[in-house]
């Protein structure tokens, strides 16, 4: 996918973009009382769940159709611009004639490619905002397919939501965060609005505040996080909800970082590191070469004396005394592990390749 020409963001080049609101809306009245608690003037768009797409049948599903009547009720009195997540046409249709001011597509249709080509086609050629959050599971290629199929059909106002996977690694979030799949996404479109969800991600209240830091810190867009006036008695998502008055708190706590700085000391001075760690990258890239060229020469030497190329007892050594070594030296014994696999798998390519290569043929042979 070439990048697309995403270079509007919403109404203005606002950063962070803030959208808060509840995770359903149940009532008008919790509506009501979960905003005038909040200080829209610091809130882009409220969100509110009309429908909600549950694991197990039976939970609490949404209110339907009717919640708009209460969103435009609440919206005469305190005026704000509304968001929802859309799962059909059928909802894209209600939500496009009830005034919704952005939608946008749940972590469990954009795995889905036949929801998502039905909906794009439904909000052909809309201006409002549609983000796309990534798919349940830790796979860039579809959210980046979803995003695709909307452009296709002429939506060009989009933006990305991450909100974390689903994996089977054992994690403290209720989708783990994968923080490097949002920053390859932002690194093909930089102009793609990128929001964190961390209400998702984590799952619990205690977690939205590092969550959210951790999500400027990255240079995200903005984030969207569900608030609730009595988040405990929520009927969705009850623990990850914050009350109106956590929300302001966590809002002035959060530290908003730069994309770039003006400071021509700050930008000599990165200049300069930069310039050292690219020297150190040189030494790195030749310390590789010099290990891989010994590899080939171990690779001919085994191949002469018919000698396997997979060593079990000397991988494992060297699996235990690197990242022992990475200790000393400070360094992340795990990340040095995860390398030495890369490597090893390198270096088994190269001596295959040693084994494969035919014998230097005789001119006359
Ligand atoms: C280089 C060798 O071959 C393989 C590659 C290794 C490496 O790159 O360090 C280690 C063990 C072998 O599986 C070797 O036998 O030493």
């Amino acid at each position: 996918m070439t990048n697309p020409p995403l270079h509007r963001r919403l109404d203005s080049d606002k950063k962070p973009i803030i959208i808060a609101g509840p995770c359903s809306i149940e009532s008008q009245s919790q509506f009501l009382k979960t905003l005038k608690g909040l200080d829209l003037s610091k809130v882009d768009y409220i969100r509110g769940g009309i429908w909600k797409p549950r694991t197990r049948p039976g939970s609490f599903e949404g209110m339907g159709e009717v919640a708009f009547e209460w969103v435009k009720e609440v919206q005469k009195e305190l005026g704000f611009k509304f968001a929802t997540e859309v799962a059909s046409t059928e909802h894209v249709d209600i939500a496009l004639k009830n005034g919704a001011g952005l939608l946008w597509i749940g972590a469990r249709t954009t795995v889905n490619p036949f929801n998502v080509q039905e909906i794009a086609e439904a909000l052909r050629g809309v201006d409002l905002p549609v983000f796309v959050k990534n798919p349940i599971n830790p796979d860039l290629s579809l959210w980046k397919g979803a995003l695709e199929r909307l452009l296709k059909c002429d939506v060009k106002n989009l933006g990305a939501i991450h909100r974390g996977f689903q994996t089977f690694q054992q994690s403290k979030y209720r989708n783990t965060p994968l923080w490097q799949i949002p920053m390859e996404l932002k690194s093909e479109f930089p102009d793609l609005p990128l929001l964190c969800d961390p209400s998702h991600i984590g799952g619990k209240r205690s977690l939205i505040a590092e969550l959210s830091q951790r999500a400027m810190d990255l240079d995200f867009d903005g984030l969207m996080v569900e608030t609730h006036i009595d988040p405990d008695n929520a009927l969705s998502d009850n623990a990850q909800q914050l009350t109106p008055d956590a929300f302001g708190l966590l809002l002035d706590s959060l530290i908003f970082r730069n994309h770039t700085s003006k400071n021509e000391d700050f930008n000599n001075q990165l200049d300069i590191i930069r310039e050292q760690i690219d020297q150190a990258d040189r030494e790195i890239l030749e310390a590789i070469a010099t290990r891989l060229s010994l590899v080939e020469k171990i690779g001919t030497y085994k191949k002469d004396n018919n000698v396997a190329i997979f060593q079990i007892s000397r991988w494992k050594e060297i699996l235990h005394s690197r990242p022992e070594w990475a200790k000393s030296l400070n360094l992340d014994p795990e990340f040095i592990r995860e390398l030495y696999r890369h490597i090893h798998q390198q270096s088994v390519r190269i001596q295959t390749s040693v084994f494969n290569k035919e014998q230097d043929k005789q001119p006359n042979d």
